[in-house]
């Protein structure tokens, strides 16, 4: 590896014609002068004289750079020929020599630059790319972690990536970006065992119910596993997680009837007059408001207070307890579709069991550090996800703000809240969501209360802006649509070199940008040490679903072999019988002749009207 062409003291040109070039490498020049400097490669090119068109395009080959190639014995009509553009890391005080030589550097003399923070202090999330050639590592950076190959986990070669999250209190907020397939939920799970292994706390959602995380991934040896059973709660919403009603605050109501469906003003200030926070129940909520509406179907009877004679009983405690309730509210309250339309959303969060529950379980187990991880459906999950967000933040708040005045409050701890598909919780548009409202705030202010937010998104282009702004760290994974790449580029450094190879990165290989690095690093997600209930290849569960089908039919048929097609039909109750459940006769015969290819049974003519099956000897 030589420099060749014009050199400055931020920017040279190498040549090699064995080495190729790899955007992100780091490489040491030996300047006679100037000593050893690192310099990063911003910009690879391979030329040989089958391309010569390709001498025209991009920064790295200038006329002068091919003279130079020439008069330094580099034979272009002959061979190939490897360019690197590379941007000094170390600062010259004069041009570099031309002609002077290059290296691989070795770890120690990169280390400050590729490993920021010690293993027990950082998140290892990887192997930086093509780090394998640094040579052998330290102990204290090896066997950290293995790679995924052909889904088997092997040992890691290169130079971990470890992710200094105590950064974070300068940086906040990750985003993961991806399309379908990158290995982006891969890395979500990657980033969420970190956390877990260092007792980070945690608010997860999850809408498909794949953030388990007992069951090992098979082949990780045993000095790398951990066990994560203990060290995440998982809830789903109306049954182990709610909300407590007698909680809620009056916006908090209203937020929650807004997210099943937009309110208006009307409906906004009806619920401000007729919500008693913390004396009413969801009961008495909602008898209120029918008997409001009952009320104004039928106001003549209820205005003045002439009591028919013909009431009695339960008829007559109704209609006092409707006409009291008119009285102290009617005058206020009198917008009768406002009140339908509460009505109507109010019982469809009854419906969704939102009120049997509270969040005590989730808030005991971020107090004991773990990840809590809330499940639910994704309609259920926006409309939840804003209440407890909420309530864990603000619980957070009130904390440091009353140490902040030297008062004492109830501790709550610092935590991250995490969710895939992010840009549904937090569109990008006009129209707010409460789940919005309150990720922006985080987004602006959660830095000051050490409440973090990683949101993955296959869409960048569709988050909100002001959050997709705030998150310091992105981890880029494979994206095809040029919408989400142009999002990325104006959110991130990454090169137009990069960006072209976004489409194109293998799963796993993420582009990491984050402004505590100062550049762009390129790695290779580590295998996780849990499996996702949900790894299996859909065909391979075709093929494992109908052999145990398959299994189950030939054992209910076996005793009745050698089996003639003319007795078939007389027997079917008994094989069904079997089986627990009814089947046809064309659904035994199809499997008689499977089984007849497959070399199990044979089959042979039986009369003119039929055939014997039997087993093969
Ligand atoms: N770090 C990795 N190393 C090697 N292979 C990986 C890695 N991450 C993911 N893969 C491969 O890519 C596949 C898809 O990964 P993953 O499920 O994470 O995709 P995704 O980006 O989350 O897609 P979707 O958004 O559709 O869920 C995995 O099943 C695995 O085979």
């Amino acid at each position: 590896m030589r420099v060749i062409g014009i050199s400055t003291q931020q920017f040279v040109y190498l040549a090699s014609e064995k080495k190729k070039f790899s955007v992100n490498e780091i490489l040491i020049v030996e300047d006679p002068d100037l000593g050893n400097l690192r310099g990063v490669v911003i910009e690879a090119k391979s030329l040989n004289r089958y391309l010569p068109l390709s001498f025209e395009k991009g920064a790295v080959l200038d006329q002068k750079v091919l003279e130079s190639l020439t008069k330094l014995g580099f034979n272009l009509g002959e061979e190939e020929v490897n360019i690197a553009y590379v941007r000094l890391l170390d600062t010259a005080s004069f041009p570099i020599k031309v002609g002077a030589s290059a290296r691989i550097p070795t770890f120690a003399e990169v280390s400050d630059l590729l490993v920021r923070q010690t293993p027990d202090k950082g998140l290892i999330l990887g192997e930086i790319a093509g780090s394998e050639a640094l040579g052998p590592l330290p102990p204290e950076y090896s066997n950290l972690y293995c790679l995924l190959e052909n889904n088997e986990p092997v040992a890691g070669r290169g130079v971990p990536f470890i992710f200094d999250y105590r950064s974070m209190a300068d940086y906040p907020h990750v985003g993961i970006f991806g399309g379908s397939g990158s290995g982006k939920s891969f890395g979500l799970r990657v980033f969420l065992e970190e956390l877990m292994a260092k007792k980070i706390p945690c608010l997860v959602f999850d809408p498909h119910g794949e953030m388990e995380f007992s069951e090992p991934y098979p082949g990780i040896p045993k000095e790398i596993a951990r066990d994560y059973r203990e060290r995440y709660l998982a809830l789903k919403i109306g049954e182990e997680v709610g909300i407590r009603f007698s909680d809620l605050t009056t916006p908090e109501l209203i937020s929650l009837l807004n997210s099943i469906s937009g309110i208006s003003e009307s409906m906004e200030s009806a619920v401000e007059a007729l919500f008693e926070p913390g004396r009413d129940s969801e009961i008495t909520f909602s008898d209120k408001l029918k008997a409001l509406i009952e009320a104004l179907e039928n106001e003549k009877q209820f205005k003045g207070s002439t009591l028919s004679d013909y009431l009695e009983g339960e008829a007559l405690k109704r209609y006092l307890y409707v006409r009291d309730i008119y009285e102290k509210y009617g005058y206020r309250v009198n917008q009768y579709q406002s009140l339908k339309g509460i009505l109507w959303r109010f019982e469809s969060l009854r419906a969704k069991n939102l009120f049997s529950k509270s969040v005590s379980l989730a808030e005991s187990a971020l107090l004991q550090r773990k990840t809590v991880v809330i499940r639910g459906n994704l309609s259920l999950l926006k409309i939840y996800s804003a209440y407890i967000i909420r309530k864990m933040y603000y619980a957070r708040r009130n904390y440091v703000d009353l140490r902040t005045f030297g008062e004492a409050g109830e501790y709550f701890p610092p935590f991250f809240i995490v969710t895939d598909e992010a840009h549904n919780f937090a569109p990008k548009g006009d129209k707010e969501t409460p789940t919005r409202r309150i990720l922006r705030e985080i987004a602006q202010e959660g830095r000051k209360y050490g409440v973090f937010l990683t949101l993955a998104t296959q869409r960048p282009a569709l988050l909100d802006e002001t959050i997709t702004a705030q998150l310091s760290t992105k981890f880029i994974f494979r994206t095809v649509r040029a919408t989400d790449i142009g999002t990325i580029r104006e959110e991130t450094d990454i090169t137009g070199e990069e960006a072209a190879k976004l489409p194109y990165l293998p799963s796993g290989l993420a582009y990491i940008s984050s402004a505590w690095i100062g550049r762009t690093i390129p790695v290779k997600i580590r295998a996780t040490h849990t499996k996702s209930p949900y790894t299996e290849n859909p065909f391979d569960e075709l093929i494992e679903q109908g052999s145990k089908a398959d299994e189950k039919l030939f054992a209910a048929i076996k005793k009745f072999l050698p089996l003639k097609t003319t007795s078939l039909n007389a027997l079917l109750p008994y094989i069904g019988d079997e089986l627990g459940k009814e089947i046809s006769y064309d659904e035994v015969l199809t499997f008689l002749n499977d089984q007849v290819e497959k070399g199990i049974l044979i089959k042979t003519d039986h009369n003119p009207f039929g055939y014997e099956y039997a087993l093969k000897e």
